[in-house]
This record gives structure tokens, C-alpha cells and sequence, in this order.
């Protein structure tokens, strides 16, 4: 209960479709934001698992085209709160580059 509270307490001023930025467009990192934890006991692996999901998301990208399959709608930004915030279900096409 106190985590659920916890987890909706901060998503509230998460935007999700700007989270990473602020009204005037600057670059900001929501407190709630915490990924790889903090504290003493945070990841250790942080910078480690930065880098390969760099190079992770950037091969996809260059290998790959995304986009949204005909009849279907852009998915919803709206997460689904549980252990970790996860997305709505969609849909999407995924072609090689050429
Ligand atoms: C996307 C990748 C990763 C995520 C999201 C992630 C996330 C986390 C989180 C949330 C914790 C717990 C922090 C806490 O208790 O406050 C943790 C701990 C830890 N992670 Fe990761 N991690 C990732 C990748 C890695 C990698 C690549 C390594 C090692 C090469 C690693 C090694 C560790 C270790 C050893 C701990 C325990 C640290 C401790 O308790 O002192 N992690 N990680």
C-alpha cells in the first residue's frame, strides 16, 4: 500500500510525453526517476549498462524502421502502474533499412 502510494505520489508530475524535459524545453531528470537505485547500495553496473543500451537502441535504429501498422493508433503514453511503470500494449512494424 505505502509503495503503491509512493509510485503514484511521484508518477503525478511525471509527464509522460515530455518527462525528460521541462516547460522551456531544458533537459531535466524527474527525482523519481531512478532506475538503477541509489544509495550506497545503488548499481554498480550503471555506466556499464548506459553504454550497451546505447549501442543497443542506436543498432536498432540504424538497422531498422519502426512504425505504426496500417489500422493501428500510436500508443498510449498513459503507464501502467505496478512493480515497475510498464506501457500499454501496441502494435508496431518493424522493416530493415535499406
Ligand atoms: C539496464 C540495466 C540495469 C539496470 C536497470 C539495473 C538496475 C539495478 C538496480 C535497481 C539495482 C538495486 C539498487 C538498489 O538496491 O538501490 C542494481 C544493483 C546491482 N546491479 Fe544493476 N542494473 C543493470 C545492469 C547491471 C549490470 C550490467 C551489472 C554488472 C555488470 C549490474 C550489477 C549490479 C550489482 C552488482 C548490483 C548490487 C549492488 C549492491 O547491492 O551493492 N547491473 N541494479
Amino acid at each position: 500500500m505505502f509503495v503503491k502510494h509512493l509510485i503514484i505520489k511521484h508518477a503525478s508530475f511525471v509527464n509522460f510525453t515530455e518527462r525528460f524535459l521541462d516547460s522551456s524545453g531544458k533537459r531535466v531528470t524527474p527525482g523519481s526517476f531512478l532506475p538503477f537505485g541509489a544509495g550506497p547500495r545503488v548499481c554498480v553496473g550503471e555506466s556499464l549498462a548506459r553504454i550497451e543500451l546505447f549501442l543497443f537502441a542506436s543498432r536498432l535504429l540504424q538497422r531498422f524502421h519502426f512504425s505504426v501498422p496500417p489500422g493501428a493508433s500510436l500508443p498510449d503514453l498513459q503507464g501502467r502502474f505496478g512493480v515497475v511503470l510498464q506501457p500499454q500494449r501496441y502494435s508496431v512494424r518493424v522493416t530493415p533499412r535499406h
